[in-house]
């Protein structure tokens, strides 16, 4: 194909497979508008800015390198003399540069009225033992079957040995847990026989009754009935 090219470009004789092995240089055809010999590859870059333009032209900017004091000047020292530690912002001669805390927060807080504590359980009686307790299976309810119980049948379970009390409308045998309570029996039983809503809930409204005390459940609180009635 390439010795067919030849050939016709430039009336040579056709190469033969013969001749292959020695090498022909093969000219290019003449160009018609430029006439340049392209002969071998021009890879050199042209140079930018061009030779001749208006940039090399212009005066040599060549890099600069600033003295300090043409920089920019850095920012200015907070005054440490205009600190007044002790005084509130506004007497201080200058406000901004304060680093009070804020009038708002340096009220101490109240401290709780009545220290709440936590009894030592003695051992065996963790919270994990009333778990296993839990679901051991046995009877912590100390009923067959669960009873609409109105507040007068509460009553007359107040003591430790059978100790009911109603949370959330709910009534739990508390006398199994009485140990187990971190907040010790005698709390426990202020609300022995009746409603201890109230109390729970206002001592610690995080503590799931509900779960805790599921084993213990005897029954639901419901209104006196009335004795009027015919
Ligand atoms: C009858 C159901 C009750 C259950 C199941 C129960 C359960 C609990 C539990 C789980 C805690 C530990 C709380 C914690 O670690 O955050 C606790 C603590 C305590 N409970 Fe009870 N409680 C009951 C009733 C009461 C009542 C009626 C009172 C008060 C009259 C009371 C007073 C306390 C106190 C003072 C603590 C210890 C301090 C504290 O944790 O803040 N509890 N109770």
């Amino acid at each position: 194909m390439t010795s067919y090219l030849r050939s016709w470009l430039t009336g040579a004789p056709v190469a033969t497979v013969s001749d292959a092995p020695s090498l022909v240089k093969i000219s290019p055809p003449p160009s018609d508008d430029d006439g340049e010999d392209t002969e071998t590859e021009d890879n050199s870059v042209p140079a930018f800015p061009a030779l001749n333009s208006a940039q090399r032209a212009a005066p040599s900017t060549s890099l600069r390198v600033l003295s300090d004091n043409a920089l920019m000047p850095p920012p200015p020292v907070p005054s440490l003399a205009a600190r007044n530690p002790g005084v509130s912002a506004k007497s201080s001669s200058s406000a901004s540069s304060s680093l009070l805390v804020p009038t708002t927060t340096t009220k101490p807080p109240t401290k709780p009225s009545k220290k709440r504590e936590k009894v030592a359980l003695a051992p065996g009686h963790s919270p994990l033992d009333w778990a296993a307790l839990k679901s051991s299976g046995s009877d912590l309810r100390g009923v067959d079957t669960l009873m609409r119980i109105p507040p007068s049948v509460l009553k007359q379970h107040r003591s430790k040995d059978d100790a009911w009390t109603a949370i959330n409308g709910k009534v739990y045998n508390m006398t199994p847990y009485l140990p187990f309570h971190p907040g010790g029996e005698r709390e426990l039983m202020r609300v022995a026989g009746r409603d201890g809503t109230y109390l729970f809930a206002s001592t610690h409204a995080w503590v799931n009754a509900d779960f805790m005390l599921d084993a213990c459940l005897v029954g639901f609180l419901i209104p006196e009935p009335s004795t009027d009635s015919p």
